[in-house]
């Protein structure tokens, strides 16, 4: 009797299982990224750290020497040999690549809840204008592997079939890159506690940590000139730091200090990073979030399709936007709170990204002011940026 009972549930689980063989890499196509640019463009100055120097002696007094300048002045730097094998990063190319490839009627079935500023799972292409066209990008934004999130999106089978080792890729990203990073900020902030960050940034504590597939289609001639050729797209991240995997097809470009934009290049092995607005926030504006925006790419690259690969790090969701009290750096400049209240991470998120998924409460907010600015939450604001 109790034989039958264990065969028959044997049975129905072999039968739930999914075959999810023709997702396997070997019958994927792989994604190919274009070739990069022969154009001269004014490219970006950014320094590179190399990760493998942060276990050896001495090193992340190094590190975060090397870094000093760039997370006050530019806000963008690389990071290579952060311990991810170039094999998983082209899989995941590839799982981006046939993602954006599945029927839109597969897509809609995880389409984001732009009402509620929810920004997990697909958003589609064309929701917003930029100058007079409709812009080009399709995201698929994907969470934490967490209890907080668990069963609570929906994937479509080829993601289902590899999410083990996404959750594995976007683990190692937060270990391996965003973690030392926050204790290179803290050593740069001459914080007691080299942890201080690092604490606020526990993967399994609550936070709106995503990793991203992102794509920008090709436009007509007619389209980009419509757009602008992107050049009111400036904007400044809104979480802690964001990573960017090489991208060969330029258009990428920085807002330096003197006012002019120069071009981020595609460093192989690399990693672009960004610092964003909370850690801007938790210094009192000190780390510098800076400002960048995606153009046309130049002429030999207009026909490619962009294909991109990102993760946002994110402080815990009860984390106060107040700058942080025992740094000497920070208590020399005197930096002041950017918000007329007490606000958490995740009213600062709410409040951000109502902003950026719902392009029509945006428009609105900016016209009732008319000075190229709109109020984000209690005070802080953010701004367009000149083309
Ligand atoms: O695709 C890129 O190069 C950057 C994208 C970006 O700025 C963003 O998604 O916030
Ligand atoms: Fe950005």
């Amino acid at each position: 009797m109790s034989t039958t009972t264990t065969q028959t549930s044997t049975t129905t689980q072999v039968e739930e299982k999914k075959d999810f063989s023709k997702y396997d890499y070997a019958n994927l196509e792989p994604y190919v990224h274009p070739p990069e640019t022969k154009a001269d463009l004014p490219w970006s100055e950014l320094v590179t750290l190399d990760l493998e120097d942060y276990n050896r002696e001495g090193g992340k007094e190094r590190l975060a020497k090397q870094l000093a300048h760039a997370v006050h002045h530019v806000g963008f730097f690389y990071v290579k040999n952060f311990g991810i094998p170039q094999e998983d990063v082209d899989h995941q190319f590839t799982l981006a690549k046939h993602f954006f490839e599945l029927p839109t009627s597969e897509k809609e079935k995880s389409e984001i809840n732009y009402g509620a500023a929810d920004y997990n799972g697909w958003r589609r292409p064309g929701r917003s204008l930029v100058a007079s066209a409709r812009d080009n990008i399709e995201i698929f934004n994907i969470p934490k592997f967490t209890d907080d999130f668990k069963g609570k999106y929906h994937y479509p089978d080829l993601l289902e079939a590899h999410m083990p080792e996404i959750e594995k890729f976007q683990r190692a990203l937060h270990a391996n890159v965003v973690l030392p990073l926050l204790r290179l900020f803290a050593l740069v902030l001459e914080l007691p506690d080299e942890e201080y960050l690092v604490k606020q940034h526990t993967y399994d504590k609550k936070s709106e940590d995503h990793f991203r597939y992102m794509i920008y289609y090709p436009r007509t001639e007619e389209e980009w000139e419509a757009a602008k050729y992107g050049a009111t797209g400036g904007h400044t991240d809104l979480g802690t730091v964001t990573l960017l995997f090489r991208q060969p097809v330029a258009g990428l470009q920085i807002l330096g200090d003197d006012g002019n934009w120069t071009w981020v290049t595609a460093q192989p092995g690399t990693i672009t990073v960004n610092l964003a607005d909370t850690i801007s926030h938790l210094t009192g504006g000190w780390l510098k979030s800076s400002v960048h925006r995606v153009v046309a790419p130049p002429e030999d690259q207009r026909d490619s399709k962009r294909t991109g690969l990102l993760y946002f790090a994110r402080p815990h969701n009860d984390t106060k936007l107040l700058p942080i009290t025992d740094s000497p750096v920070l208590e020399k400049e005197g930096v002041k709170p950017r918000f007329d209240k007490i606000v958490t991470v995740e009213e600062w998120v709410k409040a951000k990204q109502t902003l950026q998924l719902n392009p029509e409460i945006a428009a609105k907010r900016w016209a009732e002011r008319g000075d190229g600015k709109v109020e984000v939450l209690a005070g802080f604001h953010d701004q367009k940026y000149k083309e």
